[in-house]
């Protein structure tokens, strides 16, 4: 009897993990940059998602979307980006020693709070602003704090599926 061999073509831990993050990141209703990230313990198991909205209770038809003008009058003074979310969004589970998967690389305003609850390794999709005071002083504070950076080595396979250009 022929022996029946098991599937080769699963997702990689990495690829499941980012996949998520990639879906959670269509939930946000930014019209410019959807961002999604997704943070798993350490027996691969999903502890928290989020994506990059308004705060709760605050109408996203009534703040601004626009990306330039008076600091007021665009979404970089309400939005809670898709990291805080996903770490405010715990509820109370320990982040202690965990990794947060990420389509975007965090700003410094969220590796203060990546380096807060714990967060051992983050793992990201994109370098999107790699110039920007706010990358820089990110990476600044993730390497001081020791959390270890990874690039997801595999881009083109969301981008295959689509999911990712
Ligand atoms: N790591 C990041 C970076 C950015 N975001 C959010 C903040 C904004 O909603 C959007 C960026 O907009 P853009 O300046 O590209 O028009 O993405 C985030 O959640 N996490
Ligand atoms: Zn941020």
């Amino acid at each position: 009897m022929e022996h029946v061999m098991k599937r080769r073509d699963y997702l990689t831990w990495e690829e499941y993990f980012m996949g998520i993050a990639l879906l959670s990141a269509q939930r946000s209703k930014d019209p410019n940059t959807q961002v999604g990230a997704c943070i798993v313990n350490g027996n691969n198991i999903i502890l928290s998602t989020g994506y990059n909205g308004m705060p709760k209770g605050c109408s996203d038809d009534q703040l601004p979307w626009e990306r330039e003008g008076g600091f007021e009058d665009t979404k970089y003074a309400y939005v809670c980006h898709a990291e805080l979310n996903a770490i405010l969004n715990s509820d109370g589970r320990s982040l202690a020693d965990s990794i947060l998967y990420v389509t975007c690389f965090p700003c410094n305003e969220c590796a203060k709070a990546i380096i807060q609850a714990g967060i051992k390794k983050v793992i990201y999709l994109e370098d999107k602003y790699p110039d920007s005071e706010a990358t820089k002083v990110s990476k600044k504070l993730l390497a001081m704090a020791q959390i270890t950076l990874k690039k997801f080595s595999n881009p083109s396979f969301f981008a295959d599926l689509s999911l990712y250009k």
